[in-house]
């Protein structure tokens, strides 16, 4: 990586701060699409959502998962979803991106498309990424070849072997690795990095693909105090021109990236449904979630 890839990437990621700070209109973030006419192939968000459940039932062997689970995420939103073990959050992941069929209820991506009808592979390449809790890196490649290889993940064989970076798109990845805090990490190679740093080198993975949900599994757990805050105000660098979908146990991280604006919704999940949503105040006041999951 040249200095000049350095400089522009760090301009690029200035850019990127000063637009996701930028105040957030109406129920959608300013580069969330709210508001512009929609091209093929682009997800519809002139209603402000980008993702809609309504009323999705999940059962296991008569066990209900997911029971009537509805919820609204706006374009551009980061939402935090906590909840006991078993309240059907990684259920919910799964039915979002087309693993689990839900028995019954609907689920849209934007205004116009329907999730239940495509499948996981499908849904994959519309514009929705998922990030799981262990991280899953190619170990024995470099930083930057697992952001190059990201590229190409949606490449057939051939198409792929015959792939040459472009000045574009050698930009798009040093705008993520200043993004992930791996700049200095280039070249390392990824198994040496720490949990921590692997996590953030999924995520920027994800973004290679440019996503415009992304939904994150207890993305900090196990990493060390200062990584949690770092992974926070990565998210929040984020929140504004990509929807956040982040699942999580740990309140110090809900806190911290709630913190720019109280009013930030967070939902709480408990036996397959919402129990309370609201702003992190609300919902640790909120007794029955105190009861069932907060006062543990
Ligand atoms: N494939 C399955 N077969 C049977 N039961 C399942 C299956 N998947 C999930 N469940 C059950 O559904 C409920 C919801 O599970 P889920 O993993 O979605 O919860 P969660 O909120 O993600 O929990 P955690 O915080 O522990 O990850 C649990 O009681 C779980 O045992």
């Amino acid at each position: 990586m040249t200095p000049d890839l350095m400089e522009a990437g760090a301009r690029i990621r200035e850019e990127h701060v000063r637009r996701s700070r930028s105040p957030i209109e109406g129920s959608g973030g300013r580069d969330a699409s709210y508001g512009r006419v929609v091209r093929e192939g682009e997800v519809d968000l002139t209603h402000g959502t980008i993702l809609y459940l309504d009323d999705i039932t999940v059962s296991f062997d008569g066990f209900r998962a997911l029971n009537q689970l509805s919820l609204n995420i706006a374009a551009g939103e980061l939402r935090c979803i906590i909840g006991p073990n078993g309240a059907g959050k990684t259920t919910m992941m799964d039915v979002i991106t087309g693993k689990t069929r839900p028995d019954a209820g609907r689920a849209f991506f934007g205004s116009t498309i329907d999730l239940l009808r495509l499948r996981e592979s499908e849904i994959a390449t519309i514009g929705i990424g998922r990030k799981f809790q262990k991280p899953t890196v190619y170990e024995h490649l470099s930083v930057f070849e697992n952001l190059e290889l990201a590229l190409r993940a949606d490449r057939g064989v051939r198409a792929s072997m015959l792939f040459r970076l472009s000045g574009e798109q050698i930009d798009r990845i040093a705008e993520i690795l200043t993004l992930i805090h791996l700049r200095d990490q280039a070249q390392r190679t990824a198994g040496l990095l720490s949990h921590g740093q692997k996590q953030w080198l999924e995520i920027g993975m994800l973004l290679m693909q440019d996503p415009k949900l992304l939904l994150l599994d207890e993305p900090v757990a196990g990493m060390t105090d200062e990584e949690t805050e770092r992974t926070a105000e990565l998210f929040l660098s984020l929140e504004g021109s990509h929807s956040l979908v982040v699942v999580e146990h740990d309140m110090k991280f809900i806190h911290d990236l709630t913190r720019d604006n109280p009013a930030k919704k967070v939902t709480v999940l408990h036996e397959g449904h919402v129990l309370a949503e609201g702003s992190l105040a609300q919902v640790q006041a909120n007794e029955q979630v105190v009861e069932v999951y907060l006062g543990r």
